[in-house]
């Protein structure tokens, strides 16, 4: 039988719906995503951690759901809102459809609401906070609870999200041919901080070659350089980067050290802070799969995955920090590289899940850092 459900706004404003996951109440910050697929890496990516997402596409769950496609180990997003879920899925890869799957992880979820009309609302007011609520409910108490939510500004998430122990990573990407994930030999130790990392982004480096050892979000730089990694990996993550000054005092050691140094999304706001720059909040963010963004040493333009509610603020960065993207949607800043050390961030997501490949060239880039320095203290000595 189908459930209730409402979105209640911090504004007031309250859409009514059905429910198509778990009942219950679940706040957060209500994003809204463009990209018309990868509704599951999605709603599996940490960055969404404290996020309500709605997906602007206006049918979501047509494919199902196949654990292969998981992002992280769990539903990260604090719930989910679509105007339209299909009654069966239809793909030969799907084991469970959306709205069954996320009843079983506890995920609260709407469908049945004119997400255009909430779209257009956040982009004009910037984002809000919300409460979504399933089964019995109570407006009032939804309401309440939306103006309750403290916002994500000063919270620190990647310290609640990451894993508790450090564990080893080698395996690569889908061959979807052979069904099976591919495996490279690896050739550099990449000691990855994981603020809420994307299997996608481990899957990528190891495709490369790397051996990667993912550590904890407090792991301190002595930690890992007594790894003796060929470089470090600074992952996505959700929440403000500017309270992760355990991060931020790791990351200086790295760059002072001039050990090669990549950034993702969070990994990328963590570098610009280490290096001076201050961070801020957008009005609404960047998520979705089709930003263009410019590379400004070739002038090429990409078109890019974006996921993020926070950017580096240009006008804050020192002498020894160049900018290399920059998004053609608002000018905000989507790249950085030290002048006097090897370390480089982007701000949107290379490894796309979901989204286009345009910036896969970065891993590349890593990669090739790792194996310009000279003679250093990883597994690059006994293997090249
Ligand atoms: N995907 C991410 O790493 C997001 C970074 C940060 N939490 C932001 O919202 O800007």
């Amino acid at each position: 039988m189908t459930q209730p459900a409402i979105l209640a706004l911090e504004d007031g404003t309250v859409f009514e719906g059905v429910s198509v996951g778990a009942p219950g109440l679940s706040v957060g910050e209500v994003v809204f995503n463009t990209a018309i697929t990868g509704y599951q890496e999605i709603l599996t990516d940490p960055s969404y951690a404290r996020q309500l997402v709605t997906l602007t596409y206006p049918h979501v769950g047509n494919t199902g759901v196949t654990d292969q496609d998981d992002e992280a180990r769990q539903v990260w997003a604090s719930g989910l809102i679509v105007r339209d879920v299909p009654r069966r899925p239809s793909n030969w890869r799907s084991q469970i459809a959306l709205p069954q799957w996320l009843a079983d992880r506890g995920v609260v979820a709407i469908a049945d609401i004119d997400t255009r009309k909430l779209t257009r609302l956040l982009r004009d007011t910037g984002a809000q906070n919300g409460a979504l609520m399933a089964g019995e409910i109570d407006v009032d108490k939804a309401l309440e609870a939306a103006r309750k939510f403290p916002g994500l500004k000063g919270m620190d998430l990647a310290k609640e999200v990451c894993t508790r122990e450090r564990y080893e990573w080698t395996e690569g990407q889908l061959d979807l041919d052979r069904n099976a994930f591919v495996n490279a030999p690896p050739r550099f130790h990449v000691v990855a901080y994981d603020f809420g990392v994307k299997l996608n982004i481990l899957r990528m480096l190891a495709e490369r070659g790397c051996r990667i050892t993912v550590v904890p979000a407090q792991t301190s730089a002595a930690d890992v350089l007594a790894l003796k990694p060929d470089g470090v990996f600074l992952s996505n993550g959700p929440g403000d980067p500017e309270p992760c000054d355990y991060a931020i005092a790791a990351i200086k050691e790295f760059v002072a050290k001039k050990i090669p140094t990549f950034g993702i999304c969070l990994g990328h706001q963590l570098l610009g802070l280490a290096s001076g720059a201050k961070t801020l909040k957008m009005k609404f963010g960047h998520h979705g799969a089709n930003h263009p963004v410019q590379d400004l040493d070739s002038g090429r333009v990409m078109i890019t995955s974006q996921n993020h509610g926070f950017a580096v603020d240009e006008a804050s960065l020192p002498a020894n920090v160049r900018v290399t993207h920059r998004s053609l949607f608002d000018g905000s800043n989507q790249g950085i590289a030290l002048t006097d050390s090897p370390a480089f961030s982007f701000q949107g997501h290379p490894e796309a899940s979901p989204g286009p490949h345009d910036v896969s060239p970065l891993f590349d880039r890593f990669v090739e850092s790792m194996r310009d320095r000279g003679p250093g203290t990883g597994d690059r000595e006994r293997a090249v």
